[in-house]
């Protein structure tokens, strides 16, 4: 087959055009790869001979230069920071919240960790993985990046790899980043790890610290918070429940409240009623209800209020803060208790009191906090850093206290947990039992209604003891139980009376007995009055007789 001419003269050209064109791009490639080894050489030989300041003037200046043209801001968030030692920062916890829920959506590349204190496994963005967040209407990027040093660093961090997080907007946002959208993101971040992490139980104990020399300090330590104690499953009055619920719920919706009356965002709680009535139950079901830490404040171990101070500063918004006894921590009644023990009253005379209270004294002894210290911790100037707190007092005798202490704005609220009453009962026996009614109900109220018995002991007698044992059987060993109460109780009450009775028979003895001595005295002494002016008499005659 013959090609003919004109197409063929067409097909040479263009085969011709483009080995030209491909020749012109691989010159192209080869003169820019020849421009950037002579830009780099010119760098090279500009670092070696110009002096150190005149790099960081061009560098200062390229920056500028860029700016103008690349319109975007970046700012930085280090996973550590530089002014604690190695202390996580705060902000970037924050933002690692935060982003979690929008990574997980919008991310490609996700990790998953299961993070310290939180209640599940948790996914975030992976390393140099980019999302886009949108806050009013304007659009900002996120991007997690790390630092890997080269070359070998020794370094007293645990991680040599120093992550971080941009952010990146554009510059015509700043004052809307600036002023609203990192504080959206601190709060929502924080709310986040609220609602998410596992609540602690802080204890405070003595620790040993190096500060240039060795000196011990008291600190908190934790384990997680797990009591299970609801005010669904408190035995109480349903109206007084009812109302220490809305107390606290009020109290966490307050914060502008608090801000407007210019009091600190705190509210103290004094629980008092006899042993086992519920008083520590009830602390946890506030912790529960309100997702709080609670700090467990073991004063006899502070040994001063410079320390007392230290702790209440470590402790976190959003907390309950516990003295339990507060009768028996310190000696916080001052020089009016001093006083009442030097005139004889309120010293235990049996053996075991006697012993408890100087098991007490030497606890006391060993700390230096005292009742003002006490009283500034609770409403002092320092009160006031963070906010969002609870102070819980718990005591079984409140009479005991100085008034001082647990006067209204310190303890705002005085809850008296008492002996078990029928409503108190009945939610026991639904915890317990699975009970709503029973025949034996109403023989239990009535029983309740005349005797003394803690919630402690209600719970105790309502447990099954074996397999064998059912409601009915429960039920009954209460009822028995409460009867052989009363009945101590009664031996207990006539016991006392004829105590009463018989210190009453021996006071009037006494007295009797006194008067007697005294007029008996009397007696001799007007004898002897008597026989004295006698013998004066007789010897004035005799004077008289001589001298006549
Ligand atoms: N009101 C209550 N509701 C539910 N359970 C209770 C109540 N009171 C006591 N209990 C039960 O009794 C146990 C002891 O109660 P709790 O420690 O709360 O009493 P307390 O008043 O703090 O005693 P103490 O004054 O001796 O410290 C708890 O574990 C709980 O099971």
């Amino acid at each position: 087959m013959q090609i003919p001419a004109k197409p063929f003269k067409h097909y040479l050209l263009q085969k011709k055009k483009r080995k030209k064109k491909k020749m012109a791009g691989g010159e192209m490639w080869t003169q820019i790869g020849s421009s950037l080894a002579g830009l780099m050489f010119i760098w090279a030989m500009f670092k070696q001979y110009f002096p150190f300041e005149m790099e960081g003037h061009l560098q200062k200046y390229t920056q500028k230069l860029v700016s103008f043209f690349y319109p975007y801001i970046h700012i930085t968030f280090n996973e550590f920071t530089t002014e604690g030692f190695y202390e996580r920062s705060k902000a970037y916890t924050a933002i690692e919240r935060y982003l979690l829920t929008n990574s997980t959506t919008r991310a490609k590349r996700l990790k998953a960790d299961m993070v310290r204190d939180s209640k599940s496994l948790v996914l975030s963005m992976d390393d140099y993985e980019e999302i886009v967040d949108e806050f009013k209407g304007i659009k900002v990027w996120w991007a997690s990046s790390k630092n890997i040093p080269r070359g070998q660093v020794i370094s007293f961090y645990r991680d040599e790899e120093k992550r971080f997080y941009t952010l990146k907007f554009h510059r015509r946002h700043r004052e809307i980043v600036n002023g609203f959208y990192l504080n959206h993101v601190m709060d929502e971040g924080k709310a986040i790890e609220v609602k998410t992490r596992k609540r602690k139980l802080y204890t405070n104990h003595q620790s040993e610290q190096w500060v240039g020399y060795r000196r011990t300090c008291t600190m908190w330590s934790h384990v997680v918070f797990e009591h299970p104690a609801t005010f669904d499953t408190l035995a109480m009055e349903e109206t007084k429940k009812k109302q220490i619920m809305n107390d606290l719920i009020t109290f966490t919706k307050s914060k502008d409240y608090y801000k407007k009356i210019g009091k600190a965002w705190k509210r103290g709680y004094l629980l008092f009623g006899p042993p086992g009535t519920g008083k520590s139950t009830m602390i946890a079901a506030m912790a529960n209800l309100l997702e709080y830490d609670v700090y467990d404040l073991e004063l006899t171990a502070v040994k001063d209020n410079t320390e007392l101070r230290k702790l209440l500063i470590d402790t976190s918004n959003k907390s309950i803060i516990v003295i339990e006894d507060i009768d028996c921590s310190l000696d916080l009644t001052g020089q009016r208790k001093k006083k009442e023990e030097k005139d004889g009253e309120g010293d235990g005379k049996d053996p075991v009191s006697k012993k408890k209270n100087e098991d007490d004294e030497k606890s006391k002894e060993s700390s230096k906090v005292t009742l003002s210290g006490l009283l500034n911790f609770i409403d002092g100037l320092w009160s006031a850093c963070g906010g969002e707190r609870i102070i819980v007092f718990t005591t079984n005798y409140v009479e005991k206290l100085d008034p001082a202490l647990i006067r209204r704005g310190r303890m705002d609220k005085h809850i008296e947990l008492s002996y078990c009453c029928f409503e108190a009962f009945k939610v026991l026996a639904r915890n317990y039992l699975d009970l709503k009614s029973h025949d034996l109900f109403e023989t239990i109220g009535k029983l309740l209604e005349e005797t003394k018995m803690s919630p402690a002991d209600v719970a105790e007698n309502l447990m099954p003891k074996s397999n064998d044992e059912d409601a009915d059987a429960c039920l009954a060993n209460l009822i028995d139980a409460i009867e052989k109460a009363k009945e101590e109780a009664k031996v207990k009450a006539e016991e006392e009376e004829n105590e009463r009775v018989k210190a009453e028979e021996e006071k009037k003895a006494k007295a009797e007995k006194e008067e007697k001595d005294k007029e008996k005295e009397h007696k001799s002494d007007e004898a002897v009055e008597e026989k004295k002016t006698a013998g004066e008499e007789v010897k004035e005659n005799g004077v008289k007789e001589n001298g006549g």
